[in-house]
């Protein structure tokens, strides 16, 4: 049996947690200390729910981060500090650039390793494929349902209530993408890692009451020649900001664990 640790357990942990493979199991949760006894009464009594890295005195064979940036920011270098690996799904904290080299640094130093997940988009291999001979032009694309960017910055922007046409709201870089919307622009910083940076891949997010489902279009073209990749990912009912598809990535990185062909 393998055993995961978890930072966060809301909309995207749940099913995780619900769907992981066999071989392995939930072992350890770690949530803001004002949540421990919510937490504690939905899991299995054997799962040690606690608010900080330290209070775990085993040792996890993988660490899942799904609980946003400032997770990350709180939790992820004493992780990697212990030696233990950490799948992150909120990328886009990889945009505040001394965080990510501090992190980088420390992973290097207790030879663990930082695995950004693919998350609510695909073709991250191919991106980062082709990178290895020289990228010319890298586009993100994000359109939602004005549901879905409630609560986000977008709200200072534009009057999501009555909005009655696709609207842009924002165009820039990733990483001001992931920065000004952390909890629906990880993807950005996640096409920026995989191709040409964050300042160097372009970002459009729109909002658009016609659309039901999230929305995320990659253009790429370089010595490889063009990409160009779409998808329609049904939200989480629990979460209309975050897709499904983020949360079977998180899956598809446990199988990792316990299935002999990396895919
Ligand atoms: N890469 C990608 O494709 C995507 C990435 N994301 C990222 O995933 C995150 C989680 O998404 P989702 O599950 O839908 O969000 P939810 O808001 O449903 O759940 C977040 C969970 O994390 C917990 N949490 C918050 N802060 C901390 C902290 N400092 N330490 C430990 N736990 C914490 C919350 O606890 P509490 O209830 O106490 O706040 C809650 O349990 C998003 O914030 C976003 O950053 C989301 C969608 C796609
Ligand atoms: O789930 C999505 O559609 C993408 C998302 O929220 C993010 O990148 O933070």
């Amino acid at each position: 049996m393998k055993h995961i640790m978890m930072i966060g357990f809301g909309a995207m942990a749940q099913v995780v947690w619900q769907n992981l493979p066999e071989g392995l199991e939930l072992s350890w949760v770690v949530v803001p200390e004002h949540s421990i006894t919510k937490v504690r009464k939905q899991l299995p009594e054997q799962v040690q729910v606690m608010a900080s890295i330290a209070a775990c005195k085993q040792v996890p064979d993988l660490v899942i981060e799904v609980a946003g940036q400032a997770a990350v920011r709180e939790h992820a270098e004493a992780v990697l500090a212990k030696g233990w690996d950490l799948a992150l799904i909120s990328v886009g904290a990889l945009a505040d650039e001394d965080l990510s080299l501090r992190l980088q640094q420390v992973a290097k130093q207790h030879d663990s390793h930082l695995i950004a997940l693919a998350g609510a988009i695909a073709g991250m291999d191919g991106l980062a494929a082709a990178r290895e001979l020289g990228l010319h032009a890298v586009t993100y694309q994000g359109r939602k349902s004005p549901q879905s960017w409630q609560g986000s910055h977008a709200e200072n922007l534009l009057d999501l209530q009555s909005l009655q046409a696709a609207q842009v709201f924002f165009q820039g870089s990733a990483r001001e993408a992931a920065m000004l919307f952390p909890a629906n622009a990880n993807v950005a910083a996640t096409v920026a890692l995989a191709g040409l940076g964050m300042d160097d891949t372009q970002v459009e997010l729109i909002a658009d009451p016609a659309v039901s489902r999230n929305q995320h279009t990659i253009t790429a073209t370089g010595e490889f020649g063009e990409m160009r990749i779409e998808l329609m990912g049904v939200p989480l009912p629990a979460n209309p900001k975050t897709s499904t598809l983020a949360a079977l990535s998180v899956l598809r990185q446990c199988r990792q664990l316990v299935q002999s062909i990396q895919i």
